[in-house]
Protein backbone atom coordinates (compact mmCIF):
# COMPACT_ATOMS: atom_id res chain seq x y z
CA UNK A 1 0.00 0.00 0.00
CA UNK A 2 1.75 3.13 -1.54
CA UNK A 3 1.28 6.55 0.59
CA UNK A 4 -1.37 8.70 0.11
CA UNK A 5 0.64 11.60 -0.15
CA UNK A 6 2.62 11.71 -3.20
CA UNK A 7 6.05 14.11 -4.26
CA UNK A 8 5.78 14.46 -7.89
CA UNK A 9 9.02 15.25 -9.47
CA UNK A 10 8.33 17.09 -13.09
CA UNK A 11 10.62 16.89 -15.83
CA UNK A 12 12.18 20.23 -17.67
CA UNK A 13 13.76 20.15 -21.33
CA UNK A 14 16.47 22.80 -20.96
CA UNK A 15 17.52 24.57 -24.14
CA UNK A 16 19.43 27.78 -24.92
CA UNK A 17 16.18 29.35 -24.05
CA UNK A 18 15.12 27.98 -20.70
CA UNK A 19 12.91 25.44 -20.44
CA UNK A 20 9.73 23.48 -21.10
CA UNK A 21 7.85 21.81 -18.82
CA UNK A 22 4.34 19.34 -18.60
CA UNK A 23 2.99 20.81 -15.53
CA UNK A 24 -0.04 18.67 -14.97
CA UNK A 25 -1.07 15.56 -17.41
CA UNK A 26 -3.55 13.20 -16.36
CA UNK A 27 -1.98 10.08 -18.03
CA UNK A 28 0.95 10.81 -15.76
CA UNK A 29 -0.93 10.81 -12.89
CA UNK A 30 -3.27 7.96 -13.20
CA UNK A 31 -0.01 6.00 -13.71
CA UNK A 32 0.89 7.21 -10.31
CA UNK A 33 -2.53 6.06 -8.90
CA UNK A 34 -3.93 9.96 -9.37
CA UNK A 35 -7.39 9.42 -10.47
CA UNK A 36 -9.01 12.87 -9.15
CA UNK A 37 -10.95 15.06 -11.41
CA UNK A 38 -9.73 18.41 -11.12
CA UNK A 39 -12.09 20.88 -11.66
CA UNK A 40 -10.43 24.39 -10.29
CA UNK A 41 -6.82 26.27 -9.85
CA UNK A 42 -6.58 28.26 -7.22
CA UNK A 43 -3.58 30.56 -7.14
CA UNK A 44 -2.37 32.25 -3.65
CA UNK A 45 0.40 35.76 -3.63
CA UNK A 46 1.62 36.06 -0.10
CA UNK A 47 4.01 38.65 0.81
CA UNK A 48 5.64 38.10 3.36
CA UNK A 49 8.49 35.25 4.44
CA UNK A 50 7.12 32.96 7.17
CA UNK A 51 3.32 33.59 5.87
CA UNK A 52 1.20 30.33 7.11
CA UNK A 53 -1.94 29.54 5.20
CA UNK A 54 -3.67 26.25 6.38
CA UNK A 55 -4.37 23.64 8.39
CA UNK A 56 -7.02 23.47 5.23
CA UNK A 57 -9.82 21.26 4.20
CA UNK A 58 -13.08 21.16 2.92
CA UNK A 59 -15.87 18.91 3.94
CA UNK A 60 -17.60 16.19 2.22
CA UNK A 61 -19.70 16.87 0.19
CA UNK A 62 -17.14 19.21 -1.66
CA UNK A 63 -13.96 17.50 0.67
CA UNK A 64 -10.95 18.46 -1.75
CA UNK A 65 -7.65 16.51 -3.10
CA UNK A 66 -4.85 19.26 -3.85
CA UNK A 67 -2.06 19.19 -6.47
CA UNK A 68 0.27 21.86 -4.75
CA UNK A 69 3.33 23.46 -6.98
CA UNK A 70 4.77 26.67 -6.23
CA UNK A 71 5.84 28.83 -9.31
CA UNK A 72 7.70 31.81 -7.86
CA UNK A 73 9.84 32.18 -4.66
CA UNK A 74 9.46 28.73 -1.87
CA UNK A 75 7.30 27.24 0.63
CA UNK A 76 7.47 24.31 2.98
CA UNK A 77 4.17 22.57 1.51
CA UNK A 78 2.48 20.20 4.53
CA UNK A 79 -0.29 17.43 4.15
CA UNK A 80 -1.72 16.14 8.24
CA UNK A 81 -3.32 12.77 8.07
CA UNK A 82 -6.98 13.91 9.65
CA UNK A 83 -8.32 10.39 8.49
CA UNK A 84 -10.71 9.07 11.76
CA UNK A 85 -9.04 5.34 12.61
CA UNK A 86 -5.76 5.96 10.69
CA UNK A 87 -2.08 4.37 12.73
CA UNK A 88 -1.18 7.93 11.53
CA UNK A 89 -3.65 10.04 12.47
CA UNK A 90 -2.24 13.88 12.83
CA UNK A 91 1.12 12.89 11.79
CA UNK A 92 2.00 14.83 9.05
CA UNK A 93 4.52 14.65 5.79
CA UNK A 94 6.08 17.87 4.30
CA UNK A 95 8.57 19.13 1.24
CA UNK A 96 10.46 21.50 0.24
CA UNK A 97 8.26 22.85 -3.33
CA UNK A 98 9.45 26.12 -5.27
CA UNK A 99 9.58 27.86 -8.51
CA UNK A 100 13.20 26.41 -8.71
CA UNK A 101 12.98 22.37 -8.40
CA UNK A 102 9.27 22.52 -10.02
CA UNK A 103 8.01 19.64 -7.69
CA UNK A 104 4.30 19.43 -6.40
CA UNK A 105 2.98 17.81 -3.93
CA UNK A 106 -0.90 15.59 -3.84
CA UNK A 107 -2.61 15.95 -1.11
CA UNK A 108 -5.53 13.64 -0.88
CA UNK A 109 -8.83 13.84 0.74
CA UNK A 110 -8.45 13.02 4.30
CA UNK A 111 -5.71 15.39 4.73
CA UNK A 112 -5.39 18.74 5.99
CA UNK A 113 -2.95 21.10 3.56
CA UNK A 114 -0.74 23.75 4.77
CA UNK A 115 2.44 25.77 4.06
CA UNK A 116 4.64 28.31 5.16
CA UNK A 117 5.95 30.71 2.31
CA UNK A 118 10.38 30.64 2.98
CA UNK A 119 10.72 33.88 1.35
CA UNK A 120 8.94 37.22 0.70
CA UNK A 121 6.65 37.52 -2.52
CA UNK A 122 5.66 33.81 -3.04
CA UNK A 123 2.97 32.57 -5.09
CA UNK A 124 1.33 28.95 -4.88
CA UNK A 125 -0.57 27.39 -7.53
CA UNK A 126 -2.83 24.43 -6.93
CA UNK A 127 -5.22 22.13 -8.62
CA UNK A 128 -8.25 20.93 -6.32
CA UNK A 129 -11.01 18.09 -7.10
CA UNK A 130 -13.76 19.78 -5.93
CA UNK A 131 -15.34 23.53 -5.86
CA UNK A 132 -14.90 26.11 -3.54
CA UNK A 133 -17.68 25.42 -0.72
CA UNK A 134 -16.93 27.85 2.09
CA UNK A 135 -19.98 26.10 4.32
CA UNK A 136 -17.57 23.18 4.21
CA UNK A 137 -14.32 24.71 4.99
CA UNK A 138 -12.53 23.49 7.83
CA UNK A 139 -9.14 23.47 9.13
CA UNK A 140 -6.96 22.42 12.80
CA UNK A 141 -4.61 25.32 14.71
CA UNK A 142 -0.88 25.36 12.69
CA UNK A 143 0.47 25.70 16.03
CA UNK A 144 -1.25 22.21 18.12
CA UNK A 145 1.48 20.49 19.61
CA UNK A 146 -0.27 17.27 19.34
CA UNK A 147 0.59 17.66 15.31
CA UNK A 148 3.82 19.37 15.82
CA UNK A 149 4.59 20.59 12.44
CA UNK A 150 8.37 22.60 13.47
CA UNK A 151 7.79 25.31 11.73
CA UNK A 152 10.82 27.23 10.38
CA UNK A 153 9.68 30.81 11.36
CA UNK A 154 11.09 34.82 11.04
CA UNK A 155 12.14 36.20 14.78
CA UNK A 156 8.54 38.19 14.71
CA UNK A 157 6.18 35.25 14.50
CA UNK A 158 4.11 33.72 11.49
CA UNK A 159 1.72 36.06 9.30
CA UNK A 160 -1.22 34.26 9.04
CA UNK A 161 -5.25 35.30 8.75
CA UNK A 162 -7.21 35.78 11.54
CA UNK A 163 -9.42 32.73 10.92
CA UNK A 164 -6.59 30.52 11.05
CA UNK A 165 -5.55 31.83 14.05
CA UNK A 166 -8.47 30.86 15.63
CA UNK A 167 -9.07 27.10 14.10
CA UNK A 168 -9.57 24.25 16.56
CA UNK A 169 -7.08 21.77 17.49
CA UNK A 170 -6.69 18.21 16.78
CA UNK A 171 -8.08 17.80 20.32
CA UNK A 172 -11.08 20.04 19.60
CA UNK A 173 -11.91 18.74 16.29
CA UNK A 174 -14.16 15.88 14.92
CA UNK A 175 -13.08 14.75 11.79
CA UNK A 176 -15.44 13.77 9.00
CA UNK A 177 -12.93 11.68 6.87
CA UNK A 178 -12.77 7.73 7.22
CA UNK A 179 -9.22 5.88 7.10
CA UNK A 180 -9.19 3.65 3.71
CA UNK A 181 -6.25 1.39 4.39
CA UNK A 182 -3.04 3.69 3.13
CA UNK A 183 -0.91 4.79 6.38
CA UNK A 184 1.32 7.89 5.49
CA UNK A 185 4.43 6.94 5.09
CA UNK A 186 7.77 9.14 4.56
CA UNK A 187 7.90 10.71 1.20
C1 LIG B 1 -9.87 28.77 -1.00
C2 LIG B 1 -10.72 29.79 -1.71
C3 LIG B 1 -10.88 31.07 -1.21
N1 LIG B 1 -11.64 31.98 -1.88
C4 LIG B 1 -11.75 33.33 -1.33
C5 LIG B 1 -12.34 33.39 0.07
C6 LIG B 1 -11.63 34.55 0.71
O1 LIG B 1 -12.33 35.75 0.42
C7 LIG B 1 -10.28 34.62 0.00
C8 LIG B 1 -9.15 34.04 0.82
O2 LIG B 1 -9.56 32.76 1.25
P1 LIG B 1 -8.71 32.00 2.37
O3 LIG B 1 -8.33 32.97 3.44
O4 LIG B 1 -9.47 30.75 2.74
O5 LIG B 1 -7.40 31.60 1.54
P2 LIG B 1 -6.19 30.72 2.10
O6 LIG B 1 -5.92 31.03 3.53
O7 LIG B 1 -5.11 30.85 1.11
O8 LIG B 1 -6.77 29.25 2.07
C9 LIG B 1 -6.31 28.28 1.16
O9 LIG B 1 -5.03 27.91 1.56
C10 LIG B 1 -4.80 26.58 2.01
C11 LIG B 1 -3.32 26.31 1.96
C12 LIG B 1 -5.56 25.56 1.26
O10 LIG B 1 -5.13 24.43 1.09
C13 LIG B 1 -6.91 25.89 0.78
O11 LIG B 1 -6.98 25.70 -0.62
C14 LIG B 1 -7.39 27.23 1.09
O12 LIG B 1 -8.03 27.10 2.34
O13 LIG B 1 -10.44 33.86 -1.20
C15 LIG B 1 -12.30 31.67 -3.06
O14 LIG B 1 -12.99 32.50 -3.65
N2 LIG B 1 -12.15 30.40 -3.56
C16 LIG B 1 -11.40 29.46 -2.94
O15 LIG B 1 -11.29 28.31 -3.44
Amino acid sequence: MTTPVKLIRTKRFGDDRGWFSETYSEAKLTGLGITDRFVQDNQSFSKFAGTIRGIHFQRPPHAQAKLVRCVRGRILDYAVDLRRGSPTYGRHVAAELSAENGDQLYVPVGFGHAFVTLEPDVEVAYKVSDVYAPDCDGGVLWSDAAIGIAWPLPPGGPTLSAKDAQLPTLAQFESPFDYDGAPLEPL
